[in-house]
């Protein structure tokens, strides 16, 4: 086996395309990732499925003098969207797509895998295929399971995201925070249903969830700094059966977005505050339950992201954009408050935004993308 050729990758991909999975669920993907790795040059390798985590992978690289252990990680979850894009290789999983490019993420390690296990690096490098970015956490489980322990434990971290609005293969960074923080929020209103006909005999959370969705969109607007920002999307709501039945329960999911741990803090409040007075005002319970899990903000380490942001300048191969910080979250957040390291991003060119049903990335960013991270570890391997 040699390393991988442009269009093995995007073969590759396009399988890993087809066979979407969501958060825990990734067991497909995971057999075709260890049966893929398994094709390549063993030498240097020592694979690991952390039984607490079936769906993860660790893959390490033994360098030939190794100083230090390099962690590179790709994420492998999909979405729960029904894919609209038509193409020849879309979806089999019903419902499920690759709509955040986490199939492009995949085919990169690969790709980057398939090198290293041929041209053996200097130092180590520990590859971490994570399950469940999506939602569940799966950086911060696999963390508090321990699973980076030993040899296992990178001196340093570095992982990408896919962005369609930059071009195909340009890799994109900036020093300080890269992702917003996030917080999953669930609310659930309980009142009491009846008949359409005798509202005064019930008590009606659709109502109630109007007016909470209102005062939630005012938090941004009213109560916070304006230059700090943030953002609040309430995305799923489910009340009610039938037309003519009054409504005793409401469901309201969203989330919940800030540059900052402080900002994300202050959001939650003032949602608890909103939330107690709705319930007060409409005399119903509204539970709230706000999570963060490992959606910290993702805080790129000073002196790392300044190596790698002036490496990637200097590469003529290279076209490098200085970014701003994105509303986006990520759980390497969460691995990049215990591991000093950078998060990146990796142009993929689309006018469909991450997480529509017709996301289509250029396939040519695999490529692109391999050559600049693979250039940037060899690099950093010698400093
Ligand atoms: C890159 C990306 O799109 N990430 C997801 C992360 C999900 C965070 C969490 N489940 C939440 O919804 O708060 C995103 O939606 O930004």
């Amino acid at each position: 086996m040699t390393v991988l050729s442009e269009s093995e990758l995007i073969q590759i991909r396009r399988h890993l395309h087809q066979i979407p999975e969501l958060a825990l669920h990734e067991f497909q993907t995971h057999d075709y990732l260890i049966e893929e790795i398994k094709k390549f040059r063993q030498d240097y390798l020592e694979i690991q499925v952390p039984q607490a985590l079936p769906t993860a992978i660790m893959v390490l690289v033994h360098g030939s003098n190794p100083q230090r252990t390099i962690g590179y990680r790709a994420d492998i979850d999909a979405l729960p969207v029904e894919e609209k894009t038509g193409l020849q290789y879309s979806s089999q999983n019903l419902g499920i797509m690759h709509a955040c490019g986490h199939d492009i993420h995949m085919t990169v390690a690969l790709g980057l895998l398939s090198y290293f296990s041929e041209y053996q690096p200097i130092d180590n490098l520990m590859f971490f295929f994570q399950p469940a970015e999506e939602s569940e956490s799966g950086g911060k489980k696999a963390y508090e399971l321990g699973i980076f322990s030993e040899k296992w434990r990178p001196d340093e971290f570095y992982g990408l995201h896919d962005n369609p609005a930059l071009p195909a293969g340009s890799i994109g960074c900036r020093m300080g925070t890269l992702f917003a923080g996030t917080t999953e929020v669930n609310i659930d209103l309980i009142g009491k249903s009846g008949h359409a006909a005798f509202p005064q005999n019930a008590n009606d959370t659709v109502v109630a969830m109007s007016s909470l969705i209102m005062q939630i969109q005012t938090i941004i607007s009213r109560s916070i700094d304006p230059i700090k920002s943030g953002v609040i999307t309430l995305g799923k709501v489910e009340a009610g059966t039938i037309r003519n039945v009054i409504a005793g329960h409401t469901r309201i999911e969203g989330t919940i977005r800030g540059l900052s741990q402080k900002m994300i803090l202050e959001i939650d409040q003032r949602l608890r505050d909103i939330c107690a007075g709705i319930a007060r005002s409409y005399n119903m319970e509204v539970n709230l339950d706000l999570n963060q899990g490992g959606y910290w903000p993702v805080e790129n380490n000073p002196k790392l992201t300044e190596i790698f942001i002036s490496y990637m300048k200097k590469n003529p191969n290279v076209e490098f954009i200085e970014t701003e910080p994105a509303m986006t979250g990520e759980d390497f957040g969460y691995l990049l408050a215990k591991f000093p390291g950078t998060m990146f991003w990796l142009g993929v060119n689309d006018d469909s935004q991450l997480h529509s049903a017709t996301f289509t990335p250029d396939e040519s960013s695999i490529f692109r993308g391999i050559e600049a991270i693979k250039d940037f570890l060899n690099y950093r391997m010698k400093a």
